[in-house]
């Protein structure tokens, strides 16, 4: 088939990076493109290069390529394995950025940032907030944004919270939350941590609709309307699938517990993308349900 668009999805074996090359293939209208560092990773309709973001020859091999779209959803996003590993971090959240978005050429690019820019102290942050990681992850990702901005005019800053799965699940929230109430375990929900959370493959729409549109260039903080604490999320996930008998402990979410610091209510004012994309259902709701669909066909 002979496609007269592209698109780079970097990170494409990962949770965000899966959701947004599902949604591209099924469009059936678009050349994908996918870098993993998995020498056995294949997917239908895609091509997969293979090879490390950190490695600049790695860039140059395939500098000569032009892509209509280059979506970046890689990172290392082990919060904690950040605060330690600060090198490591470094290296996958900024130094490959650098490299991405200064060696690979494309007409719009898209770099994925987070709702953990911002300290959390009064939530509800809009574009022009003020910015201040308390975790080296956070901290990273905004170096991030500053890289892409040095580089690239042409791009799009997706301030988000999103959850979502693996197959086989790896530990993020969606997954953890569901893994531990499917054994049975007790587990403990935050009702101090607020945030949007929006479902990846609401985001994987969401992208598409700022690709194929022309709105102006910059950062979008892209979340859902309503404002939920960690505690209410799980109770949710615990309400859709059925975990009736599991309990779920309402506490205080306690810094002590882990290793890089936590803040509390990263809530995001999402009017500028819900003006831009119109007629596009910005529910939690909305989200629970794709999730709902994707997770039982899977
Ligand atoms: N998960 C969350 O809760 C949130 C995530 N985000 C952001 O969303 C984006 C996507 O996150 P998510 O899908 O959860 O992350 P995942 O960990 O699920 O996927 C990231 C992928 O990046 C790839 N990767 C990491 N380092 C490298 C490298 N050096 N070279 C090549 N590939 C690399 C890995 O693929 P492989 O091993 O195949 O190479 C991995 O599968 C990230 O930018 C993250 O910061 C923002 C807010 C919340
Ligand atoms: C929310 C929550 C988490 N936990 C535990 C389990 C969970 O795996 C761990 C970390 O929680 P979270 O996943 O919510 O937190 P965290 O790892 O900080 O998640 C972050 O991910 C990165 C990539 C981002 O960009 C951020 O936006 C943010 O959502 O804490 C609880 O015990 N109870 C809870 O109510």
């Amino acid at each position: 088939m002979n496609y007269n668009k592209s698109v780079l999805i970097t990170g494409i074996s990962g949770m965000l990076g899966m959701a947004v090359y599902r949604h591209f293939k099924q469009l059936n209208s678009y050349k994908i493109f996918g870098i993993s560092r998995n020498k056995n990773f294949r997917l239908e309709g895609a091509e997969i290069l293979i090879g490390d973001l950190t490695s600049e020859v790695f860039l140059n091999s395939i500098q000569s390529q032009k892509f209509n779209s280059i979506i970046h959803c890689s990172a290392e996003v082990n919060v904690n394995l950040c605060e330690i590993e600060k090198d490591l971090a470094f290296k996958a959240n900024v130094y490959a950025t650098e490299l991405i978005f200064s060696i690979l050429d494309s007409d719009k690019y898209i770099y994925i940032s987070t709702d953990a820019v911002f300290d959390g102290k009064v939530g509800n942050y809009t574009e022009n907030s003020f910015l201040n990681p308390l975790s080296y992850y956070a901290e990273t990702k905004l170096l991030g944004e500053g890289v892409v901005k040095k580089n690239v005019k042409n791009h799009y800053i997706l301030r988000t919270n999103i959850y979502g799965f693996n197959v086989p699940m790896k530990k993020s929230l969606f997954e953890w939350g569901y893994t531990e109430l499917k054994d049975s375990k007790t587990i403990n929900g935050f009702s101090n941590m607020y945030f949007n959370p929006m479902y990846v493959g609401q985001l994987a729409e969401i992208i598409e609709k700022i690709i194929v549109s022309n709105i102006e260039y910059g950062i979008y903080n892209v979340a859902t309307n309503e404002k939920i604490s960690k505690y209410d999320f799980l109770l949710k996930i615990k309400k859709e699938f059925d975990f009736s008998k599991q309990y779920i402990n309402r506490i205080e979410f306690n810094q002590n517990d882990f290793v890089a610091p936590r803040a509390l209510n990263t809530t995001l004012d999402n009017s500028k993308i819900r003006i831009a994309i119109k007629d596009y259902d910005f529910s939690i709701d909305s989200g629970f349900s794709m999730l709902r669909n994707d997770f039982h066909s899977k």
